[in-house]
């Protein structure tokens, strides 16, 4: 009901002036029901007494209080114990399937039944998630016997954290000395072959492009802009492992001669000429120098698994109860990436994971997958990132959009600032994190889908190794792959089991960049 502006005020009024009669004895009086009521002449004060209304809704309201509080109690305990339950699993087909029955977490009953499927993995595990709370929030946590560490929140967007001490300074040596003994690689980030494909699968003519990019249609592009989205549609903002910055591209079109007239604006006949492949031809031409790479650095591959050193097992059980995974999960991902940067390193900013589309697949599961795609990813649903040395300057590890309030990959490269360029904009990203040796850094490549398992990318877990200005610089990745389809993770660790059930030894290789396939975890090496 809706009453007049004045009808209001004057109930307020007098509801404001109505006689306590629930008060501490003297300390209220009855207020005269006439408005006003000054001057005050000084009065005598008589003192109250309890009714036993009052008395009866003073205790009502006390005990409804205290019931609302116990709910809050329990509502809380609930909520504290089902958020602490690790990677929890009932009994079913798909429990042996993707917990493979982690070793630290006792089976429990699970909140999310999820949808049976086609395949028979019934969906009844979800991946338990660390919670942030807020930036710069300390909480305890047990990884060994005997010892806790302090994990601290970085940021909320990506979910990240640092544990100082998660190694000690022997483990740091033991790592690095069993990463020389191996023997490094040169790191390349190559553009994966079947890219190049894409722009044919585009299936447009250069007219088309051509009309696309030009937006206000007045048939002529601007150079740089026609360049950059060239560099887009190609997907070539690394062309096999190069990093193109603005003044390598003013280089390449002079040098392509990309713009005979030299207005600064590409005809569609000039840009017809350029060709979508004049980047390669250019730059095959011309030589590349490491420090035009999108990653200076030397790695290796450490198996973590049965016959491994006993430092290396360590460390994997630690990741496992830093992450609350089911075991099995943690046993099946990539091995230990070792990573030597010397003076001048640098690692541009970039995602260790894909974004996950219909068609894609992931790596580590690609033996279960039922076609073959050109569209693969590593599916790292998890890093966890050792800094193996502390360096004397430089080679920080840079979020350049951490906590952004937005994503949008357009900003990333504005004004001639190129955000994801870390041998020269890192001072300008949102979050950088200092090698220390020991501390660990962890954070989630993934957001949660809601229902506990894999969801999308997140955007925000862009990072990259600041350029080392002084020393040199030894980190670790220990990535946690998990597929966002959920069945083929499943079908994947059935396909695993069945192999060990037939003491099946694969001989896989590592591939150039990439680790050696998960199903090969029997290798005895280092
Ligand atoms: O070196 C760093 O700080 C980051 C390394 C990294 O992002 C990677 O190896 O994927
Ligand atoms: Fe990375």
């Amino acid at each position: 009901m809706r009453f007049p502006a004045g009808r209001v005020s004057a109930a307020l009024r007098s509801k404001m002036i109505e006689p306590q009669d629930c008060g501490d004895g003297d300390e209220h009086e009855a207020t005269p029901q006439t408005v006003p009521t000054l001057p005050s002449m000084p009065r005598e004060r008589v003192p109250l007494q309890k009714s036993s209304v009052c008395s009866r809704s003073y205790f009502m309201v006390v005990m409804v209080f205290f019931h609302v509080y116990i709910i809050n109690v329990i509502a809380l305990l609930f909520y504290v114990h089902y958020n602490n339950t690790p990677g929890d699993v009932l009994a079913s087909p798909s429990r042996e399937a993707v917990s493979g029955g982690s070793d630290h977490h006792k089976p429990h009953e699970s909140h999310q039944q999820q949808s049976g499927s086609e395949s028979g993995f019934q969906r009844d595990i979800y991946l338990p998630r660390l919670e942030g709370i807020r930036v710069g929030h300390v909480q305890k946590v047990s990884l060994m016997p005997g010892k806790t560490h302090e994990m601290r929140t970085l940021s909320l967007k990506p979910l990240l954290f640092e544990i100082p001490g998660f190694l000690s300074e022997e483990e740091c040596r033991v790592v690095v000395q069993l990463a020389q003994l191996k023997g490094l690689m040169e790191s390349q980030v190559m553009v994966p072959e079947g890219q190049e494909e894409l722009t044919e699968q585009l299936n447009l003519s250069s007219e088309e492009i051509f009309n696309l990019l030009d937006l206000n249609q007045d048939g002529q592009l601007q150079l740089q802009e026609a360049l950059y989205s060239l560099q887009i549609l190609t997907h070539s903002r690394v062309l096999d492992g190069i990093w193109l910055t603005p003044e390598n591209l003013r280089e390449i079109y002079v040098g392509l001669k990309a713009d005979p007239d030299g207005n600064g604006l590409l005809s569609l006949e000039e840009f017809r000429l350029l060709g979508s492949d004049a980047f390669q031809r250019f730059l095959q031409q011309r030589g590349v120098k490491s420090s035009q790479l999108v990653r200076n650095s030397r790695h290796t591959w450490l198996y973590q698994g049965q016959g491994s050193h006993q430092v290396l097992q360590d460390l994997k059980k630690r990741v496992t109860r830093l992450t609350r995974l089911p075991s099995a999960l943690v046993d099946l991902s990539e091995p230990l990436q070792v990573v030597r940067y010397g003076q001048g390193g640098h690692y541009h900013a970039h995602h260790d994971s894909g974004p996950v589309y219909p068609e894609t697949v992931c790596t580590h599961t690609r033996l279960a997958a039922n076609a073959s795609t050109p569209f693969e990813t590593s599916c790292r649903y998890i890093t966890v990132l050792f800094y193996l040395n502390s360096v004397e300057e430089g080679g920080e590890t840079a979020f350049p959009v951490a906590d952004n309030r937005t994503y949008e990959e357009v900003s990333l490269i504005q004004n001639n600032v190129d955000l994801m360029d870390t041998r020269k904009n890192c001072d300008k990203s949102n979050l950088r994190v200092k090698p220390v040796k020991g501390t660990a850094v962890f954070w989630y490549n993934y957001l949660s889908d809601g229902q506990g398992w894999v969801g999308e990318q997140d955007e925000y877990s862009l990072h990259g190794g600041c350029v080392v200005t002084r020393g040199t610089k030894w980190v670790a990745n220990n990535w946690i792959n998990i597929d966002p389809d959920y069945q083929r993770q499943a079908r994947y660790q059935q396909l695993v089991s069945l192999q060990e059930g037939e003491g099946a030894e694969d001989g896989d290789e590592p591939d150039e960049d990439g680790p050696p396939s998960q199903v090969t975890d029997a290798h005895q090496e280092l």
